[in-house]
């Protein structure tokens, strides 16, 4: 299998590429390396990705010439899209980055695809925020995902929409997972568990929202290496795209998947797991959850994904994030993080 991995040097990304390459896949990375977080993280997985002979390009996928040229050097039998503009909060601060990186982005890696022969077959990440509003638990595939409650959950169910186009036009083989919170080293530093794991170390203390009638908010936290192998399971399932020139020749396969882990855990109960591990107690301020696009739970109803590419979390919040403290210590040690969001 020869993969174009989109967002390399993202946490998701360097993991999967990783992952490919060590078991003998042709690899090559693209990232654009904003500054969303601190850049000097992802220059760091760019470096581990590096050790593995993962070539991996500075550029954005918004260019069109980059990529037609990319494509026309490789012949890449899939492409592993995971490049975005990720976070729910930020979407109200920096609502362009969204439309620039989920839907301009996506159209022009999609054109790029359906543009070379043979066309590769393409795994993305879409989003557990396509749920939104939906109160049916767990939620499955098949639920509403058109009540979305942050412009970034939008963009995500967007992308399904247009892949979906993709797929009926130009016969693209697709498949979309839709991930659900996944921390673990080399993560986010803008995600909770792992600002929380900074500010609980500096004795700076931690904002804990809380839903309506004070019900803690609870989410579907899922470890990187499962998820890796939901990626990975997606690829070696995906059937192969059918259109050559633009032209579609034959129906392509169309799926979207949940990739979680069917055990959600409350934030506070995450706090206290994280307490355990550093030995520290956190500083705790309870706030009600601010109308800023969050949604008060996620639990993703697996069993499609087990079905049919043999998806099985193995990794529970208490274990994943031991994990992830291990590897904050030996990477940051307690030393000061600099230009963190
Ligand atoms: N981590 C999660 O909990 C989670 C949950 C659901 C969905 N997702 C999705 O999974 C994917 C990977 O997420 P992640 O957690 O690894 O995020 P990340 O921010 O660490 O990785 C995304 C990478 O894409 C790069 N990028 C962004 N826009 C780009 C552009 N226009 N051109 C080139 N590179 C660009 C960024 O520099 C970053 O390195 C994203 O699509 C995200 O929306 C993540
Ligand atoms: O599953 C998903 O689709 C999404 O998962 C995460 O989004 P989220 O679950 O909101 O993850 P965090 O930002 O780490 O928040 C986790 C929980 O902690 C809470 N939180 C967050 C920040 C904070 O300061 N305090 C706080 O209590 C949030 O309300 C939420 O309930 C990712 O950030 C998104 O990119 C991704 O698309």
């Amino acid at each position: 299998m020869s993969v174009l991995v989109t967002g390399a040097a993202g946490f998701v990304g360097s993991h999967v590429s990783i992952a490919l390459k060590k078991r003998g896949d042709g690899v090559v990375g693209i990232d654009n390396f904003n500054n969303y977080y601190d850049p000097s993280l992802k220059k760091a997985r760019k470096n581990l990705l590096n050790l593995q002979n993962v070539y991996l390009i500075e550029g954005d996928i918004n260019d069109v010439h980059m990529l037609a040229k990319l494509f026309d050097i490789v012949a890449f039998t899939h492409v592993m899209h995971l490049a975005a503009q990720a976070g729910v909060r930020y979407a109200m601060e920096n609502p362009k980055s969204y439309v620039h990186s989920n839907i301009a982005g996506l159209v022009t890696l999609l054109e790029a695809c359906k543009n070379t022969n043979p066309q590769p077959a393409i795994v993305w990440a879409s989003s557990s925020s396509v749920y939104g509003l939906n109160e049916k638990v767990p939620f499955s595939e098949s639920d509403r995902t058109d009540q979305p409650a942050s412009l970034y959950a939008a963009t995500k169910k967007a992308g399904e929409e247009i892949t979906h186009t993709y797929n009926h036009i130009y016969g693209l083989s697709i498949t979309g997972l839709r991930f659900f919170t996944v921390y673990g080293p080399w993560g986010r530093p803008d995600m909770a568990y792992f600002s929380f794991t900074r500010n609980i170390l500096q004795g700076k203390p931690i904002t804990v929202y809380r839903g309506k009638n004070r019900v803690d908010l609870a989410r579907d936290f899922t470890y990187i290496d499962d998820i890796v192998k939901g990626c990975v399971g997606s690829l070696d399932t995906a059937g192969k795209s059918t259109g050559s020139g633009g032209k579609k020749r034959g129906p392509a396969m169309f799926r979207i998947f949940n990739l979680g882990n069917t055990s959600p855990v409350t934030v506070p109960m995450m706090v206290a797991m994280l307490e355990k591990h550093l030995k520290v107690k956190a500083k705790k301020h309870v706030l009600d959850m601010p109308g800023n696009g969050d949604v008060p739970f996620t639990h993703a109803n697996i069993s499609l994904a087990q079905k049919e590419l043999g998806y099985k979390p193995t990794t529970n919040l208490q274990t994943g994030l031991g994990k992830f403290v291990r590897w904050y210590l030996s990477y940051y040690g307690y030393r000061q993080e600099k230009s963190v969001k």
